[in-house]
C-alpha cells in the first residue's frame, strides 16, 4: 500500500483517514446545481451543517459559489458575506473541522480566520494568490483537477488518457504546493468528477482511481448527486441518493479517504458496510 497520510491537520482539529471519511457539504449559494437556495442565509445554513454533523459528518465543507457549468460569478465581497459567518458558527458550535470551498485567496484568508482548518479548491490553487494565501494559512488542501473553467468545462471535454492527465496535473500542483512552503502531508488529491469530462470519462476515472495512489496522498471523491448520476439512472438531481451513495462507496473500495455529499446519513451507513468488508482478509492469490 502507498504511505497514504495517516489523518490530516485541519487547524488543531484532526480528521483522522484510517478509513474513508464523510464530508457533508453546506452550500451558503441561491444556485448551487442540487440545493441552491435550500440554505441560502446564515441560520438555514448553520441549521444545516448541524444536522450533517448529527447524522455522522466527519467534517463540513462550505461554499459560497457554485461551480456549475454557466454559474453567475459571485464577488469578493457576496462570497464573504456568505461563507464567513458560516464558517464563524459553525467552528463554534461543532467539533468538526470545517472545510472552505473556495479559489478567491482573500476567501481563504479569512475562512482560516474565522476557524476553517481546510481549504478546498476547485482549481488546485491556481488563482493568483492562492498557493501564497494556503501556504501562509497553513490549513490542509485539496487539490482538484479540472479541464477548463466551469462556464464552458462541459463543452467538449477531451483527453488522451483521462487518468494519466488527472494524474499528471495533480503531480503538478503537489510540486507548486511544495514550492510555496505547503507541507505535502496536508494535501487531499481529487480527480474532479464532473469537471470537464464526459460520463465515461468520470467511470473510467473512477474504475481506474487506484493509478493516483502512488503519488501518495489521500483522494477525495465527490460524485453526489451529479451529473453522470442522472444520465446513468435517468433521475432528476432530487432523486439521485441511492446512485449517489453506490458511487461514493465505490469510490472508498477504489482508494478514496473522503466522500464529499449531500446525503451525509445514508453514506455514512453505507460506508460503515464498506468499511467492515474491507477489514476483513482478502483471498490468499490462488
Ligand atoms: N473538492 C471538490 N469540491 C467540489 N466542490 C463543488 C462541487 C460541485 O458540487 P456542489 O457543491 O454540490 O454544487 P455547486 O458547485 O453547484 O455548489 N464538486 C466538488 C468536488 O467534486 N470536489
Amino acid at each position: 500500500m502507498f504511505d497514504i497520510v495517516p489523518q490530516l491537520d485541519c487547524a488543531g482539529r484532526v480528521l483522522r483517514l484510517d478509513r474513508p471519511r464523510v464530508m457533508g457539504i453546506v452550500n451558503v449559494t441561491p444556485d448551487s446545481f442540487s440545493d441552491g437556495g435550500a440554505h441560502a442565509d446564515v441560520e438555514a445554513a448553520v441549521a444545516h451543517g448541524l444536522r450533517l454533523a448529527e447524522e455522522g459528518a466527519d467534517l463540513l465543507d462550505v461554499g459560497g459559489e457554485s461551480t456549475r457549468p454557466g454559474a453567475a460569478a459571485v464577488t469578493l465581497d457576496e462570497e464573504l458575506r456568505r461563507v464567513v459567518p458560516v464558517i464563524e458558527r459553525l467552528a463554534r458550535e461543532t467539533s468538526l473541522p470545517i472545510s472552505v470551498d473556495t479559489s478567491k485567496p482573500e476567501v481563504m484568508r479569512a475562512a482560516v480566520a474565522a476557524g476553517a482548518g481546510m481549504i478546498n479548491d476547485v482549481y488546485a490553487l491556481r488563482r493568483d494568490g492562492a498557493l501564497e494565501a494556503a501556504a501562509t494559512c497553513g490549513a490542509a488542501v485539496v487539490l482538484m483537477h479540472m479541464q477548463g473553467e466551469p462556464r464552458t468545462m462541459q463543452d467538449a471535454p477531451a483527453y488522451d488518457d483521462v487518468v494519466a492527465d488527472v494524474h499528471a496535473f495533480l503531480a503538478q500542483r503537489i510540486f507548486a504546493c511544495e514550492m510555496a512552503g505547503i507541507a505535502k502531508k496536508q494535501l487531499v488529491l481529487d480527480p474532479g468528477y464532473g469537471f470537464g469530462k464526459t460520463t465515461d470519462h468520470n467511470l473510467l476515472l473512477l474504475r481506474q482511481q487506484t493509478r493516483l495512489l502512488d503519488l501518495g496522498l489521500p483522494l477525495l471523491a465527490g460524485w453526489s448527486r451529479k451529473r453522470s448520476l442522472g444520465e446513468l439512472t435517468g433521475r432528476e438531481v432530487g432523486e439521485r441518493v441511492h446512485a449517489s451513495v453506490a458511487a461514493a462507496v465505490l469510490a472508498a473500495e477504489y482508494g478514496a479517504r473522503i466522500l464529499r455529499v449531500h446525503d451525509v446519513a445514508a453514506t455514512v451507513d453505507a460506508l460503515k458496510v464498506q468499511a467492515a468488508v474491507a477489514a476483513m482478509p482478502a483471498p490468499k492469490p490462488a
